[in-house]
C-alpha cells in the first residue's frame, strides 16, 4: 500500500501539466499551478467496468492490445454487484449471456444466478488479468484534434485522506452528529488514441415526475436499491412499472408477505420463459433463421396465449406490435414471467393503471380509483449517461446518449471511438460488439503501420502489456496508479 502511495506521491509533483512526448496533448496553457495528473495510455481507453467493458478488454487481450479500464465504483460490474435484487437469476439461458473467449462453466444451471454470475465475471478478470482502476469517475472526454488523443479527465474521491499535492478541490462534509470529515477530489486526465465507451444502458436510474411525489409520507425507492420484500413483510407497497424488474419484484414482494399493487400504464408482452420444451429466446433466436420476424412474433404470441391465457383480461394489454418486433424497433424488451402472472391471477397482486398523482398516504390512478400505500417502489428502468460526459454528438444522441446508429452497426464511431453494450440486445450484443471493436482496432490502428486490412500478416505483438506511460516523465512503473483506499 505504501508503495503505490509513493507512486502517487511521485506522479502528483512532477510537473505534469506540461505537454511533451506524444504531440502536446493539449493542456499545458501556461497556468502550471492546476495540478492534474496527465498520464498517457498506450492502448484504448475503456470507460466502464461491466460485462461489456470487461469483454472488450479481453478481446483486445487476447490480440496483444493492453488497454486501461476507468470504473466509477470499487469493483467489477457494479451494476450486478450492487444494484440488484437477491432473487436474481438471468433469465436467458447461459449460452446466450456468456461473455467472448471463455464460455460459462458447465456445472453452471441453465439460468446462472446472480452470484453464478458474479462468480464468472471474476473468473474472466482474472483468466484475463483485467485490473481496472477502481473509484475513477470519468467526468469529460473530448478528442482533441491537434495531438489526434482523446483526452478523458476523470475524478477520485477520498474521504478522510491526508492532505497532500496534486488537489483540485478539498471540501468538508459536515454530519449531523458534528463530525467533519475532509473530501479530496483528486483529477486525472488520460490520453490515448482510442476511446472505448462501455458505461451502458443502465448508467443511472430513470426516475419518473409524478404530481405529489414529494408529499409521499413513506419510503421510495427505485429497483436498484430494492434487495428483498423483507422490510415490506404486512406492507402495501405501489410497485411502479412493468418491466422485467417491476414484474419480479412484485413476485418477491408476495414471497415476502407484502401486498404489491402494480402499475401498468400502457401495454406489455408477458411471454413464458419456456415453451416446447426449451427457452422461449432460444426458440425464437432459432425461428428467426427461417421465418420472418412477423409469422416468429404470431408463434410466440399463441404459445402465449396458450400457456398464459389472455393476459388483457388482468390488465395487461398486449402492445399492437409483436414482441420481437416491438423490441427491434423500440428496444422494450418483452417480461419472460418467472411467477408473476401466477399471482396475478390469484390476485395477490393487483393490477393498476397509470399513477395520477401521489399524496401522503395514498395514489390516485386515472381511472379515479384511491389506494392506500405504506411504500412505493420504482421500477421506472434506466437510462445512458453518455452524454453528460462525452464532449461529442456525432456518434451519440447527446438527448438520449445512445448511438444514433441501430443495431449492428452501433459499435464504431470516428477518430478511433467505440461504443460496447448499446444495442439493446444485452449480453449477446455486448459480446458481438466487443468481439467487432478489437478486430477493427487491431485491423486498422493498431499497427504502427497501418497495414489496413492485413490483420493476418502481422501477428507480433507491437507493445508490451503495460497499457501506461506518464505522460510528462520517463516514469514507466510496472503498475497503474492505483488509487489508495480500493478493496
Ligand atoms: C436487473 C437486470 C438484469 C439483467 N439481466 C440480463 C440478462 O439476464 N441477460 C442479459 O443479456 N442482459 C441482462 N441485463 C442487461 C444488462 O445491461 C447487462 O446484463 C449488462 O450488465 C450490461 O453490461 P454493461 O457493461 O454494458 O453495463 P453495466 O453492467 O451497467 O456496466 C457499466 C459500468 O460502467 C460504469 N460507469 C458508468 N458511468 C461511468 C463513468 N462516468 N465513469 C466510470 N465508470 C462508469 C458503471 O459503474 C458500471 O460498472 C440485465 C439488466 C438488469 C438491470
Ligand atoms: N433476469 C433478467 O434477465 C432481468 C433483466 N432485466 C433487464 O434489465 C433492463 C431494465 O429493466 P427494468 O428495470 O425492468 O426497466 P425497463 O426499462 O425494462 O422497464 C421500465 C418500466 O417502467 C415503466 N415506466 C417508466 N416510467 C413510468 C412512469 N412514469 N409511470 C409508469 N410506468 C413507467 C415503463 O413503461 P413504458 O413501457 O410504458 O414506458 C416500463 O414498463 C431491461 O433490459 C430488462 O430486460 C431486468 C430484470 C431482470
Ligand atoms: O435484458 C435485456 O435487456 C436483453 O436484451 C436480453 C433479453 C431479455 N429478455 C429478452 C427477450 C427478447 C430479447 C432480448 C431479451
Amino acid at each position: 500500500m505504501n508503495y503505490l502511495q509513493e507512486i502517487e506521491g511521485k506522479l502528483v509533483h512532477d510537473k505534469l501539466t506540461e505537454g511533451g512526448g506524444c504531440g502536446g496533448g493539449g493542456g499545458g496553457g501556461g497556468d502550471t499551478t492546476t495540478r492534474i495528473r496527465r498520464i498517457w495510455v498506450r492502448g484504448p481507453i475503456i470507460v466502464g467496468a461491466g460485462p461489456s467493458g470487461l469483454a472488450a478488454a479481453a478481446c483486445l487481450k487476447e490480440k496483444g492490445i493492453p488497454s486501461l479500464i476507468l470504473e466509477r465504483a470499487n469493483c467489477i460490474a457494479s451494476l450486478w454487484q450492487l444494484k440488484t435484487y437477491d432473487r436474481l437469476r438471468l433469465h436467458l439461458p447461459k449460452q446466450f449471456c456468456q461473455l467472448p473467449l471463455m464460455p460459462f462453466p458447465s456445472n453452471f444451471p441453465t439460468y446462472p444466478t446472480k452470484q453464478h454470475f458474479l462468480d464468472y465475471l471474476k473468473a474472466y478478470s482474472n483468466r484475463f488479468d483485467l485490473k481496472p482502476i477502481f473509484n475513477m469517475k470519468v467526468e469529460s472526454a473530448r478528442f482533441d484534434h491537434r495531438s489526434g488523443l482523446w483526452q478523458v479527465k476523470a475524478s477520485t474521491t477520498t474521504a478522510a485522506a491526508t492532505p497532500g499535492a496534486g488537489l483540485d478541490k478539498k471540501s468538508t462534509n459536515n454530519h449531523d452528529d458534528g463530525r467533519t470529515e475532509m473530501v479530496i477530489t483528486t483529477t486525472t486526465e488520460y490520453v490515448s488514441q482510442w476511446l472505448i465507451v462501455a458505461t451502458g444502458e443502465n448508467a443511472e436510474e430513470s426516475v419518473p415526475e409524478i404530481e405529489g411525489i414529494e408529499s409521499f409520507g413513506g419510503p421510495i425507492v427505485h429497483t436498484s436499491s430494492y434487495k428483498s420484500g423483507e422490510i415490506f413483510s404486512g406492507k402495501n407497497v405501489l410497485v411502479i412499472g412493468c418491466g422485467n424488474s417491476g414484474m419480479e419484484v412484485c413476485l418477491d414482494l408476495c414471497n415476502y408477505n407484502a401486498r404489491p399493487s402494480l402499475v401498468v400504464r400502457d401495454s406489455v408482452h408477458v411471454l413464458p420463459q419456456e415453451m416446447l420444451g426449451s427457452s422461449t429466446f432460444g426458440l425464437s433466436m432459432w425461428l428467426l433463421k427461417w421465418l420472418p420476424v412477423w409469422l416468429v412474433d404470431r408463434f410466440l404470441l399463441l404459445m402465449s396465449r396458450l400457456l398464459l391465457g389472455d393476459t388483457s383480461k388482468l390488465g395487461l394489454t398486449r402492445p399492437e406490435l409483436g414482441p420481437l418486433q416491438l423490441k427491434s424497433i423500440s428496444g422494450k424488451t418483452p417480461v419472460l414471467d418467472v411467477g408473476t402472472l401466477a399471482k396475478i391471477k390469484t390476485g395477490e397482486i393487483k393490477v393498476c393503471k397509470a399513477v395520477k398523482r401521489l399524496s401522503l398516504h395514498a395514489a390516485e390512478f386515472i381511472d379515479g380509483k384511491v389506494e392506500t400505500f405504506d411504500a412505493i417502489i420504482l421500477a421506472t428502468g434506466y437510462k445512458s449517461n453518455v452524454m453528460t460526459w462525452l464532449k461529442e454528438t456525432k456518434m451519440f444522441n447527446e438527448k438520449n446518449g445512445m448511438p444514433r446508429k441501430g443495431t449492428p452497426n452501433g459499435w464504431k464511431g470516428e477518430l478511433g471511438l467505440y461504443a460496447v453494450g448499446f444495442t439493446q440486445r444485452g449480453l449477446l450484443g455486448a459480446s458481438a460488439d466487443a468481439t467487432r471493436i478489437a478486430q477493427d482496432i487491431y485491423d486498422n490502428c493498431w499497427n504502427p503501420h497501418h497495414h489496413h486490412n492485413h490483420s493476418n500478416t502481422h501477428n507480433s505483438v507491437p507493445f508490451n502489456s503495460n497499457p501506461i506511460i506518464y505522460y510528462s516523465s520517463t516514469n514507466n512503473h510496472p503498475t497503474p496508479p492505483t488509487p489508495p483506499h480500493i478493496n
